[in-house]
């Protein structure tokens, strides 16, 4: 049986990657022997040339199609042989990223977009079985992130306003695959909820 692809998304420091660490962590989820990834990539050429381009001044459009490469490259060597072995895969990041990122980096190059980037995708990429948003206002994520020392191009107030409502409108567009969390609240508490709705998603599933 194919496995199960589950993402974590969100505006940055609205916490994915501390709740990613405490699920490799947790008895419940390693019970399922999951495979833990996320975008971008790390370690490879392809995240690596993300990597370089995300801390320098480079054309949104080329940006877009860097990050795409990756993808392309995370689902070719990972995702897919991981889901047809039958696997559980958590990615910190994944699809939805370009769509609400992109669709308001791109907002000076496209018309629209949001639809753009989401074509780009349609015919090859694989669309998540689960996805968490980890919803928060931006003005308490950029703290944080101010506490955590570094400063990404992205981490500014009136961007992330506009990503995260992207974020909100994927959601609410489709919600048999969002889970929408409130991540201002206690780490201890947003685990909580991720262990409780993936323990009920693959019960069904
Ligand atoms: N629920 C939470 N409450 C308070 N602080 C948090 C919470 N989750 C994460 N943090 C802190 O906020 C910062 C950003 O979290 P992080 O997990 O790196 O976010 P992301 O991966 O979404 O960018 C880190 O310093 C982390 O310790
Ligand atoms: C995967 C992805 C990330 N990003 C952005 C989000 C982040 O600001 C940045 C790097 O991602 P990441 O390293 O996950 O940042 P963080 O841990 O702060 O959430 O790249 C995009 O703009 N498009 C994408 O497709």
């Amino acid at each position: 049986m194919r496995g199960k692809l589950i993402t974590l998304e969100g505006i940055d420091g609205s916490g994915k990657s501390t709740v990613a660490e405490k699920l490799k962590k947790n008895p419940e989820i390693k019970a399922f022997n999951p495979i833990f990834t996320r975008e971008p990539t790390r370690g490879t050429l392809t995240g690596n040339a993300v990597e370089k381009a995300i801390q320098s001044d480079t054309d949104q459009l080329a940006e877009l199609f860097l990050f795409t490469a990756d993808h392309a490259e995370h689902l070719a060597k990972l995702i897919k042989p991981a889901l047809e072995n039958g696997k559980i895969v958590i990615s910190d990041r994944y699809s939805d990223s370009r769509y609400a990122y992109q669709g308001i980096t791109l907002k000076t190059h496209l018309e629209n977009p949001l639809e753009w980037v989401k074509d780009l995708h349609r015919s090859w990429t694989i669309v998540p079985d689960l996805t968490f948003l980890f919803d928060i206002r931006p003005e308490i994520s950029i703290e944080r992130c101010g506490k955590r020392g570094e400063q990404s191009k992205f981490e500014k107030l009136e961007f992330l306003r506009g990503v995260r409502e992207i974020f909100l409108k994927l959601a609410a567009d489709d919600p048999e695959r969002f889970i929408v969390i409130d991540a201002s609240h206690s780490p201890e508490y947003v685990e909580k909820e991720v262990v409780k709705k993936i323990q009920e998603f693959l019960s069904r599933n």
